[in-house]
C-alpha cells in the first residue's frame, strides 16, 4: 500500500535565489515534493540575492524552472504552488539587510502557519556560508518556537583548515545537528541501497570482508568536460571536487559496520569509525598510491586548458585515481581503488566488489579441462542505470565440462526509477523530517580533508606533464598501472 504522505510545515529561505542550482534543481525538487503532499498549505519560500526582482517575476521563474525539469507538470498545481513563493533583494553582506528579511519571515510564519520551522539554503558560494549563519543568530532570524536548519553546498572548504574555520563559523550559530552538509551522490537511489544490500541479506554481509573480497572499485566517470564552471573548478580539481565528498562518502558506506539501528545518528558513527581508520598516507606513499590526470583533446573535443577561463598553463587536475587502504580487522588487506575524472568514455558511476578466487581451482585437474575462472564481481550500478549485478562461474551448457562467467542482474524498471526521488528532492525531503542519515557530519568532513590534504599539497609541490589523457578514454596509463602493479585491473576498462 503506497505511504500517506506526511505533510510539513516549513518556511525555506534560499540565499542564492536567483543562482542556477535553485532554478535547475532546487525550485523543481520543492515543486516534486508539493505533489507527493510532503506541502501543502503551510510552506512558503523566500528567494532573495542582491537582484532586483519582485515577488510576480520570481513566481516566473520559478514557473520556468519546474516547465523546464518537469516538462508533464501539472502546471494548474503549479500555478498555486508558486503562490507561496516571495523574494526579497537582499546582499548578505549588509547586516542592516536582516533586519528586513527577519520582519518579511516572521511575517510569513504567521500567515502560513509555519510553526516557526525554518530551513535557511545557503545555494551560493561557499565564502558567504560563515557569515550569513552568524549573521542569522546575531539579527535574530532563528526560531524561538520551531526548528531552525541550515543547509550548505559543497564544496565545504578547500582543505582542513579552511572546512575548520568555516565549521566553527557555522557552530557559533547553529549546533552539528541543525547543520545538513549536502553531498548530493547521498541522495541517489542506489548509493542508499549500500545499507539495504549489506545489512538486509545475511549472505552478503557475511562474505562482506577481507576473507572473501580482494578489492572495490568505485568510478565516478564524467563524460561532460568543465563547461562553463572553470571559476570554480580550475581552483578545486576532480580531487577536491569528486573524491574528498562523493567518493569518501560511498567508500564510508561500503567500508563501515553494521550501525546499531538504521537512526542517523547511529549510521553517522559508524561512517565516522570507518573514516578514522583509513590510513592517511606520507606524502611517498600519496605518491605511490595516486595519480592525476588532465584531458587533452580528441578529434571533437578541445584540451581542458583550451577550455573557456581555464589557464593556458594550468595545473588542475581533471582525473583522479587512488589506492585507499583501512587498517581495521574487516579490511585489512583489501585495497579500494578510486577514480573519476571529465572527459572519459562515458558519464556512469558503478562500485565494483571483486572477491577472492576459489582458494583450490579443482577445475585446473586433469590438464584436459577448459576452465578458467572468472572473478566473482557483485556490481553496484549506481547512474545511469540503477541496479545490482553479480558474476558467477557455471557450466557451460554442453556435453562436456566447462565453466563460463553468467550474471545474475536487477535493474530498476521505468515504474521504479519514476518512483525513484531526484537527489535534491530526496535530501530536501530529508531536511523537513530532520533525518541527518543523507548528510556529511562535520567529522566525516573533517577526516576526508585530512586524507586528501596530505595528496593535494603533494601534487601542489610539482608541475605535472598535462594533458595526459585523451578525452573519451578512462583517464592517463598510471591509472590502469596502479592495479597492475598489485597484479589487478579495472572492472570496467577499454582495451586500450
Ligand atoms: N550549479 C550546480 O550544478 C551546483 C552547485 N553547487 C553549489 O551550489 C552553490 C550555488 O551554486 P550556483 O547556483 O551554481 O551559483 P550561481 O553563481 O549560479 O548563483 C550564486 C547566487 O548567489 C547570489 N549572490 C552572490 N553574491 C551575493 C551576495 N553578496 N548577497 C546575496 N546574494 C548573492 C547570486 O545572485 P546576485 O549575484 O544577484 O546576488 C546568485 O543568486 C555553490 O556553493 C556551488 O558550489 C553544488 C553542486 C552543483
Ligand atoms: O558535485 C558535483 O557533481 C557533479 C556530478 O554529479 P552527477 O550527479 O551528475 O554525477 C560534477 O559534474 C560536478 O563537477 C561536481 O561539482
Amino acid at each position: 500500500m503506497k505511504n500517506v504522505a506526511t505533510e510539513y510545515s516549513s518556511l525555506f529561505t534560499f540565499f542564492g535565489g536567483t543562482g542556477d542550482l535553485a532554478k535547475r534543481k532546487l525550485y523543481p525538487s520543492l515543486f516534486k515534493l508539493y505533489v507527493r503532499g510532503n506541502l501543502g498549505e503551510h510552506f512558503a519560500v523566500l528567494g532573495t540575492a542582491r537582484d532586483s526582482w519582485d515577488d510576480a517575476h520570481f513566481r516566473d521563474v520559478v514557473t520556468e524552472s519546474i516547465q523546464a525539469d518537469q516538462p508533464d507538470a501539472d502546471m494548474h498545481a503549479a500555478e498555486v504552488f508558486v503562490k507561496h513563493f516571495y523574494y526579497l533583494a537582499h546582499d548578505v553582506t549588509d547586516k542592516a539587510h536582516y533586519a528586513v528579511m527577519k520582519d518579511l519571515v516572521e511575517k510569513l510564519d504567521k500567515q502560513y502557519e509555519t510553526k516557526g520551522n525554518r530551513i535557511f539554503y545557503l545555494s551560493m558560494a561557499p565564502r558567504f556560508f560563515g557569515e550569513v549563519a552568524l549573521n542569522l543568530k546575531s539579527e535574530g532570524l532563528l526560531s524561538e518556537d520551531g526548528s531552525s536548519r541550515l543547509v550548505i553546498e559543497k564544496p565545504f572548504g578547500t582543505d582542513f583548515d579552511t572546512a575548520k574555520t568555516l565549521n566553527d563559523q557555522l557552530s557559533g550559530a547553529f549546533t552539528e545537528n541543525q547543520i545538513y552538509r549536502i553531498d548530493h551522490y547521498l541522495g541517489k537511489e542506489m548509493v542508499q541501497n549500500i545499507q539495504a544490500l549489506r545489512f538486509g541479506n545475511t549472505f552478503v554481509e557475511s562474505l562482506w570482508n577481507n576473507r572473501y573480497i580482494d578489492n572495490v572499485q568505485i568510478t565516478l566517470s564524467e563524460k561532460l568536460g568543465v563547461e562553463d564552471r572553470a571559476g570554480y573548478y580550475d581552483t578545486a580539481g576532480a580531487l577536491r571536487d569528486m573524491v574528498q565528498n562523493h567518493i569518501m562518502q560511498i567508500v564510508s558506506q561500503l567500508a563501515m559496520e553494521q550501525p546499531v539501528a538504521f537512526t542517523d545518528a547511529d549510521v553517522r558513527v559508524e561512517k565516522i569509525k570507518a573514516l578514522r581508520s583509513l590510513r592517511v598516507y606520507s606524502p611517498a606513499e600519496a605518491a605511490k598510491n595516486f595519480v592525476r590526470g588532465q584531458y587533452g583533446a580528441n578529434d571533437t573535443e578541445v584540451d581542458y586548458r583550451d577550455e573557456p577561463n581555464v589557464p593556458k598553463d594550468s595545473a588542475n587536475d581533471t582525473f583522479v585515481a587512488g589506492k585507499l587502504l583501512f587498517d581495521n580487522y574487516r579490511w585489512s588487506g583489501v585495497p579500494f581503488y578510486v577514480r573519476t575524472g571529465k572527459r572519459l568514455a562515458d558519464k556512469f558511476t558503478r562500485i565494483d566488489v571483486v572477491f577472492k578466487k576459489p582458494l583450490i581451482d579443482i577445475f585446473a585437474f586433469p590438464q584436459s579441462m577448459n576452465t578458467t575462472l572468472a572473478p566473482n564481481v557483485l556490481t553496484i550500478y549506481v547512474e545511469p542505470n540503477s541496479g545490482f549485478s553479480l558474476q558467477l562461474n557455471a557450466k557451460t551448457a554442453g556435453q562436456g565440462f566447462e565453466t563460463e562467467p553468467i550474471h545474475l542482474d536487477f535493474q530498476q524498471d521505468v515504474a521504479q526509477k519514476e518512483e525513484t526521488p531526484e537527489p535534491y528532492e530526496r535530501l530536501l525531503h530529508d531536511t523537513l523530517k530532520g533525518d541527518q542519515t543523507n548528510f556529511a557530519s562535520w567529522n566525516e568532513v573533517s577526516y576526508a580533508w585530512t586524507f586528501v590534504d596530505v595528496i593535494q599539497k603533494l601534487w601542489d609541490s610539482e608541475t605535472p606533464d598535462f594533458p595526459n589523457y585523451v578525452s573519451g578514454s578512462m583517464g592517463p596509463a598510471a591509472s590502469d598501472e596502479l592495479l597492475q602493479r598489485d597484479h589487478r585491473s579495472w572492472i570496467y576498462r577499454l582495451n586500450r
